[in-house]
């Protein structure tokens, strides 16, 4: 029998689910739950063999949608025992200073989960709700939380350190964790074989650049550097996120505009990036105003591919030489303008795009540069659902008696 994993990357107002074949690698169902606790525009949509789904209906919170999902797989099939389901991974982006690899859930880890929401206020909180409803509904399997920061517990302690306070940093645990670490890892992996190197020695950049945006400097597979620090708000400019701020900003606003500690979560984390200097988050809208010559979007843009070149220059001297820089996630592996934009800035240093490479549309993993640029220029597309139903099994296969009782431990 097919040995499978549900994986579940709850977000504040969506669900999205993948049902991956562990020895395939394919997805074998998947869907999403979008606009959860919004009086309009909640949809369901679960695609299985082709075939697709979809239930426009309000989605009072992430208990009905999960339930909807599951009665989707009843429904519409495949039936999760008969596809041979071994596990549940569950995405978690911060795992703080407590997880340096996944973790069974048990009521232990779901509180340390929300403990550290403080440290991913948009993410942890619906993730452990996730976590919660699904041990509800599927008692019998167990239940793996997979973190984002956990690839980057091994940063060396200068790119992980803050020059604050000794003392406040320690009590308070201020220091760089990093975000979207299974992707930055299963990217960075692929890249050696892919251009046909050794990963050991291997110098490179991944670009994870998708709502959330981040950047990682790998050696060995190994990062040495990340763009996301204590929270998911650090480094690159997002789709709502301002990234890197001069932090006497917050000292402004909250003596001259009276902002309170709300407010300027909001403004920070929701209304700035692309959302705040054009109106659009989704670079697709801010591409085509660019292109009809709209000022605030050329602006932006600019902002947006100028932090990207910044970081790209600092890895690269932190890095003492470069193999590849690597683009991923959403606007990295679709967005043939902003790719373009960034190699055009790095030209002194002999990087060159191959333009029709770049230009043409593929889901593959693939090179897009010139065979006499400086450095390699790749596209991979992420897989982070894979990579989660991996360290999944691999938690499973470690073996705990108590995983099918769906019992906690503690
Ligand atoms: N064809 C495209 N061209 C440019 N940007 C795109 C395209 N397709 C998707 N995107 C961008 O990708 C973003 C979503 O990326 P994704 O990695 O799925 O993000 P998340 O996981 O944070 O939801 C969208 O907001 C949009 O800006
Ligand atoms: C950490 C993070 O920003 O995740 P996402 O891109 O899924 O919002
Ligand atoms: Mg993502």
């Amino acid at each position: 029998m097919a040995k499978t994993v549900l994986v579940i990357n709850a977000g504040s107002s969506s669900i999205k689910y993948q049902l991956i074949d562990l020895e395939t690698a394919d997805s074998i169902a998947s869907g999403l739950v979008e606009a959860i606790g919004e009086p309009v525009g909640g949809h369901y949509r679960h695609e299985y063999k082709g075939e697709k789904h979809d239930l426009n209906e309000t989605v009072p919170d992430h208990r009905t949608g999960l339930k909807k999902v599951l009665d989707f797989f009843d429904e519409y099939g495949p039936n999760l025992q008969e596809a041979g389901i071994i596990a549940v991974g569950h995405r978690v982006v911060q795992g703080g200073w407590i997880f340096p690899k996944p973790a069974l859930t048990t009521k232990k880890v779901i509180q340390q989960i929300k403990d550290l929401a403080v440290l991913a206020p948009l993410h942890n909180g619906p993730e452990a709700t996730g976590i919660e409803v699904m041990k509800e509904l599927l008692p019998s399997v167990p239940q793996i939380a997979v973190f984002d920061s956990s690839f980057f517990f091994a940063l060396p302690p200068e790119a992980k350190t803050y020059a604050l306070n000794k003392d406040v940093a320690e009590r308070y645990h201020i220091q760089r964790y990093g975000a979207h670490g299974t992707s930055h890892e299963y990217v960075g992996s692929v890249v050696p074989s892919l251009l046909g190197k050794p990963a050991e020695g291997f110098k490179q950049i991944v670009l994870h650049i998708g709502n959330g945006a981040s950047a990682s400097a790998q050696v060995s597979g190994s990062p040495v550097e990340t763009s996301m620090g204590l929270t998911p708000l650090e480094g690159l400019v997002m789709g709502g996120r301002t990234g890197d701020i001069d932090p006497a900003v917050v000292f402004h606003l909250i003596r001259n505009a009276h902002m309170d500690v709300e407010e300027l979560d909001d403004l920070f984390n929701h209304k700035s990036g692309m959302t705040g200097m054009t109106g659009y988050g989704d670079l697709r809208e801010v591409d085509r105003l660019y292109e009809e010559g709209n000022a605030d979007a050329k602006l932006a843009l600019d902002v947006y591919v100028h932090r990207i070149v910044s970081y790209i220059g600092a890895y690269w001297a932190q890095l003492g030489g470069l193999d590849a820089i690597t683009f991923t996630a959403g606007v990295g592996e679709n967005d043939s303008l902003v790719r373009k934009m960034v190699a055009e800035k790095l030209a002194a240093f002999g990087v060159k795009l191959d333009n029709e490479k770049n230009e043409t549309r593929s889901k593959e993993n693939r090179v897009i540069s010139t065979p006499d640029s400086s450095v390699a220029v790749c596209v991979v597309p992420t897989n982070e659902e894979l990579a989660i139903a991996r360290k999944a099994e691999k938690i499973v296969a470690d073996g705990h008696d108590d995983y099918n009782t769906g019992l906690d431990e503690d």
